[in-house]
């Protein structure tokens, strides 16, 4: 079995008397896709969020290979190899293609911004960005400026915007969201390859992708796993027919 890279524990996250995560463990391994899925509430947004560090636990652990990661703040967990996108936010729609993932590859340097050196100088930060870019078949549009490329393609420069930080675990909500077959189609190749040497937690709402990408899924509802384990044990889960899709529905193959 591949190696664990990143391992939460008993993770709780309580609002008020709420407790949208709760209880919940889960490990991500290096060459594999991890999908979570669950009904809308089940609490996949905030173990994301748990993960990245966006949103304190309540309780639990988090560790990325030996480190514990707990208690660290975001841009703290991305330097220690936990990247994540976050749905378009992050792009300066005015700018290019490559100066967007040339200033997440800058941010990520471990330097305070460096003013007094020129950025196009910089071979490191242009060769990390180059190679994201590479990676999620943005180079021939290296030079458009961000606002003028289709949603999809939004979509993959956040994905190269993230692998500019070199991460070593790429958490991804919703990867697919508001995307058409051709565009969802491509970035399901992305993401297939994203694994490569990495650990990818995926949270899509979309069956086809899920089963297309998962060599693990974990099942949640009400905050809580339901299922966890290779996808053809969790199909055939009883709990997770029962509580997520109700008892007379298949999940798509
Ligand atoms: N900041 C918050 N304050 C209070 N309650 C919250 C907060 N964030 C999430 N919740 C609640 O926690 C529960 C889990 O929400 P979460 O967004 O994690 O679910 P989800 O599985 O991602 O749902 P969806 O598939 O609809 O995105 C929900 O009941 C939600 O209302």
């Amino acid at each position: 079995m591949s190696e664990i890279l990143m391992k939460a524990t008993a993770l709780e996250k309580r609002y008020g008397g709420l407790r949208a995560v709760s209880g919940v463990s889960i490990d991500v391994h290096r060459d594999e896709v991890h999908a979570v899925i669950g009904p809308n509430g089940a609490g996949k947004s905030t173990l994301v969020n748990l993960l990245s560090g966006d949103v304190p636990v309540t309780d639990g652990a988090i560790m990325l290979r030996d480190r514990d990661i707990t208690a660290l703040a975001p841009h703290r967990r991305a330097m220690a190899g936990v990247g994540r996108s976050y749905q378009k936010t992050t792009i300066f729609a005015d700018s290019t293609v490559f100066e967007n993932v040339r200033l997440a590859a800058q941010a990520h340097g471990g330097q305070p911004l460096r003013l007094f050196r020129p950025v196009s100088t910089d071979g490191n930060v242009n060769a990390r960005a180059e190679a994201a870019l590479d990676e999620v078949g943005l180079s021939a549009r290296r030079d458009t400026v961000a606002r003028f490329m289709s949603h999809g393609e939004q979509r993959q420069l956040e994905v190269a915007m993230v692998l500019a930080t070199e991460p070593k675990v790429i958490l991804l909500d919703e990867p697919l969201a508001g995307m058409g077959h051709a565009e969802a189609a491509r970035m399901i190749e992305i993401i297939r390859r994203l694994k490569d040497g990495r650990a990818v937690l995926l949270v899509e709402h979309d069956m086809d992708a899920v089963f297309a990408l998962a060599d693990r899924l974990t099942v949640m509802a009400d905050g809580q796993v339901i299922a966890s384990g290779d996808p053809a044990y969790v199909r055939a889960h009883p709990a997770v027919r029962a509580a997520y899709l109700g008892p007379e529905q298949e999940i798509a193959a």
